[in-house]
């Protein structure tokens, strides 16, 4: 398959290194947006608003003559309806791991592509299963730093797979980009051109 060249509206690494696995060709640009959830807001609505805010502030910082679209994805951990975004701190990691610990939890990922004349934007939801952690498990992943910036205060891609018993769904969904709907978006906006 052979994309178009996209700019790329992220600061994550994970999003580059998944958008170079699919030999895309990209540019990275930094919009900068407030995430705040709105009251009420369900998951869903609030990563799939996300996603296309970033896409569009990203599209929105390019010359209008420039026509190649902008990527953007928003991920967020969801637990019984409560969204866990990236910690503030040690203690909020911690209080988002006890409550992961030997459960099921959703990560929803939402990928948005923008051009001058539409945002197309795909979901993708995923389920993770986490062992029961200790205290101690707690304390060695904190220090390890890997949650600091990653929705939920983990990384599936390192060493908290070790307290993972099962995933359902996209393992690049869960990392921050999914590439199967990444794919889909771009030979979308190919065919729409
Ligand atoms: C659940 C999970 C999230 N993450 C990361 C992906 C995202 O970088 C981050 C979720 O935060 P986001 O707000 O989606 O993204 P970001 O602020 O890091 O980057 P951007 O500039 O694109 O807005 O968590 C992992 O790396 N591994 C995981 O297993």
């Amino acid at each position: 398959m052979i994309f178009p060249s996209i700019y790329l509206a992220s600061r994550s690494p994970r999003r580059r290194e998944l958008l170079q696995q699919i030999a895309v060709d990209f540019a990275v640009i930094n919009p900068d947006i407030d995430e705040t959830s709105h009251a009420g807001e369900l998951p869903l609505d609030y990563v799939r608003r996300i996603a296309i805010e970033k896409a569009q502030a990203g599209k929105a910082l390019l010359l209008e003559a420039d026509l190649k679209p902008v990527l953007a994805a928003d991920t967020s951990v969801v637990l019984n309806n409560a969204i866990f975004g990236k910690p503030v701190d040690d203690a909020d990691a911690r209080r988002m791991l006890k409550q992961l610990s030997g459960q099921t939890h959703q990560v929803l990922t939402a990928v948005a592509l923008a051009t001058n004349q539409q945002t197309l934007c795909q979901i993708s939801a995923n389920s993770v299963h986490f062992c029961e952690l200790s205290d101690a498990d707690i304390d060695w992943y904190l220090q390890t730093g890997e949650g600091q910036d990653k929705a939920g205060s983990y990384a599936v891609q390192g060493l908290a797979a070790l307290f993972i018993e099962s995933i359902q769904g996209s393992y690049s969904g869960i990392m921050g980009l999914p590439i199967r709907e990444t794919g889909q978006l771009l030979m979308q906006m190919e065919s729409n051109a």
